[in-house]
């Protein structure tokens, strides 16, 4: 509505305007020949196309008034553990089981449920740490049943965390699936090595264990377009699905809608759930501790690590006093922020459910111009789209995992972390802000005398000091990623302390200009004087004309390198971006060997392959 009433108010500040000006003409020059219309003649005309536009084309429709139904509370059920008897039970002959981290698997798998219908079908989606996944092969009870598997792939090749369970049955299990049809999707990003590892291993397993393979497994790539390998695998998912089960498409729709509009006048504001934690996180009693029963932390410290630029680098202290939670990797739970935030999967689902545009426009009006949802109903107002509809499309907001920065040998009851607000202007001048970093970065220690807390929990990772304290360490950690070697380098200080033989523990940091982002300078000068840290090498990639990059400083270092890796056992840490910086690091790596170790280049590849099967190569990096 907004850009044609803006139009025709233009339109009518010109007619005046011509009014004004023709006047003054006739007045100057008598002569002038009268026109075939006049201005006011075209002032209407204007005016009742414009009318007319506005009515065929954008007029509102009415709403109808939603119906005003009465407010019932939601009594606790108990939870269905057994997927067979909830599917028997609501008649439903898919299953969509979700492995996910954040929230993408979670989302295809719903999309899948959803479309079922459309071909007479019914599905659910379910997380399978919510269900008794060794009840698989009861699936042939049901007649014309299948699963699927949405399966993200984490770490070195890991499943999520909700999906942990069921990969540990399907490795140890020996159940007969026979009768047990299924397909799986996996997500996963190539700029990984152990690409979609997760996702290939449940087909294959399941298909080992006599499960019958509906359709081929198909591998999505995040690094390219994991939304379009979706659509694409499901486009001939379906026909194979028709086909197997010897149906046909139906053609109706997904109009069966998960939420309601219901607008209540007389509610009990009280009995109104407001973003508030629930009672049991706010007491803090239940353990262990998971993205969906958060411990609430204290925050202790909240300070910015650069002295200039226009980025905020933060550095964030947390108490978790009580919580008996022992660390490697932490993350934050944010509960509070907004509904509608940056989600590219469901705007393209949104184009093709409102017809709007071309398929091709996506790219580069959608992704490459970084609109978000709320960017693009601000720009096509005329999508409009209903409140229950959209609702139904936005997932729900997903909890956000951080490497942390502090060793539980030194701060038994701390977390700290290092992290950069994300914000920046996009191509349509719009700034984008991250959802947990800004959250964060106003995470004061007192509010108005109160205590700030956040909620959060730890998850196991494999990223840790080599056992024996003697080993040489190799860390790598440009502008954030820094963050896990604060903790080693302080463990490794504690160790000495403790008077154990400490090896050598060499540092390759990176930042823009020294003056400006070298993060925890002061810490690691002082970890260098006391010998902690037998190597600090930073490379500033901005303060000389040739930027410097970490990767040449260890071509610099590359005979001493070498001989750490080769004759002294040393452990490679690497953190921080996976695109660029991970990929250039391991390039330097493999030209060391071929330079110093006169490895060839195949041979090369394998040796650090090998380290990292051996867990002497580590990686905790993010794209
Ligand atoms: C920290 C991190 C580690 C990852 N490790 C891998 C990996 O080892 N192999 C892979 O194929 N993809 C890896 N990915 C890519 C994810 O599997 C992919 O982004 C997926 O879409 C996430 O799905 P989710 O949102 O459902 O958790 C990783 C992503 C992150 C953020």
């Amino acid at each position: 509505m907004k850009t044609i009433c803006f139009r025709r108010h233009n339109c009518f500040l010109n007619s005046v305007k011509m009014e004004d000006s023709e006047s003054q003409l006739l007045a100057d020059e008598e002569q002038t020949p009268e026109p075939l219309l006049s201005s006011l003649d075209i002032f209407l005309f204007s005016l009742i196309v414009g009318l007319l536009i506005y009515w065929f084309f954008f007029r509102k429709k009415t709403e109808p008034v939603p119906e005003i139904k009465p407010f019932t509370p939601v009594t606790p059920q108990i939870r269905e553990t057994s997927f067979i008897e909830k599917m028997k039970k609501t008649n439903r002959n898919i299953v969509v089981f979700y492995g996910s981290q954040t929230g993408t698997a979670e989302e295809f798998a719903n999309r899948l449920a959803k479309d079922a219908q459309r071909y007479g079908m019914k599905g659910m989606a379910a997380d399978p740490e919510e269900y008794d996944l060794s009840e698989l092969s009861r699936l042939k009870e049901i007649p014309n049943s299948m699963t699927v598997f949405c399966m993200a792939t984490y770490g070195e090749g890991d499943p999520t965390d909700n999906a942990q369970e069921f990969y540990d049955w399907m490795q140890g299990t020996d159940d007969d699936l026979e009768g047990v049809n299924f397909a799986v999707f996996g997500l996963g990003n190539k700029t990984y090595e152990h690409f979609n590892a997760t996702g290939k291993y449940t087909d294959k397993r399941l298909a080992e264990l006599g499960g019958k393979r509906v359709f081929d497994l198909g591998l999505g790539d995040d690094d390219i377009n994991l939304e379009e390998d979706f659509i694409s695998w499901k486009e001939q998912f379906w026909p194979a699905v028709c086909e197997f089960f010897g149906v046909e498409a139906t053609g109706e729709d997904s109009s069966i809608r998960q939420f309601e509009l219901v607008v209540h006048n007389d509610i009990n504001m009280n009995q109104v759930y407001n973003s508030q934690l629930r009672e049991k996180t706010r007491n803090s009693e239940i353990k262990p501790f998971d993205s969906k029963n958060p411990f609430l932390a204290t925050v202790t410290g909240n300070r910015k690590l650069n002295k200039g630029g226009n980025r905020h680098l933060m550095h964030i202290e947390f108490d978790i006093t009580d919580s008996k939670i022992s660390f490697i990797l932490y993350c934050i739970n944010n509960t509070y922020t907004i509904l509608l935030f940056y989600y590219r999967n469901i705007i393209l689902y949104f184009y093709i459910k409102y017809n709007f545009f071309f398929f091709a426009l996506y790219q580069s009006w959608v992704l490459d111009s970084e609109r978000n949802i709320l960017a693009i109903l601000e720009d096509l107002p005329s999508l409009n789209p209903p409140i229950d509809h959209l609702c139904e499309l936005l997932p729900r907001l997903q909890a956000r995992y951080y490497s942390i920065a502090s060793s539980s040998k030194v701060y038994p009851t701390s977390i700290h972390i290092c992290a950069v607000v994300i914000e920046y202007t996009t191509k349509t001048e719009r700034v984008f802000k991250g959802v947990a970093t800004n959250w964060l970065k106003n995470k004061e220690v007192t509010d108005n005398g109160h205590k700030l807390t956040i909620p959060m929990y730890v998850r196991r990772s494999q990223f840790r000091l080599p056992f024996k304290p003697s080993n040489p360490i190799i860390m790598i950690g440009p502008g954030t990623g820094i963050a896990p070697f604060m903790g080693f380098i302080r463990e490794r200080a504690w160790q000495k302390k403790q008077g154990k033989e400490a090896g050598e523990t060499i540092l390759y940091f990176g930042c823009r200009h020294k003056n400006e982002d070298f993060l925890y300078q002061q810490e690691l000068e002082e970890f260098e004087r006391a010998g902690v840290l037998t190597q600090l090498n930073v490379a500033f990639s901005r303060d000389q004309e040739h930027k410097i990059y970490v990767q040449h400083l260890l071509k610099k270092n590359k005979e001493q390198l070498w001989k750490l890796i080769h004759s002294n056992n040393a452990h490679i840490y690497v953190c921080g971006d996976a695109r660029n910086m991970a990929r250039d690091v391991h390039t330097a790596f493999y030209e060391i060997a071929e330079e110093v170790g006169s490895l060839t280049h195949t041979q090369a590849v394998d040796y650090f392959k090998k380290l990292m099967t051996k867990g002497r190569y580590s990686q905790d990096v993010w794209s």
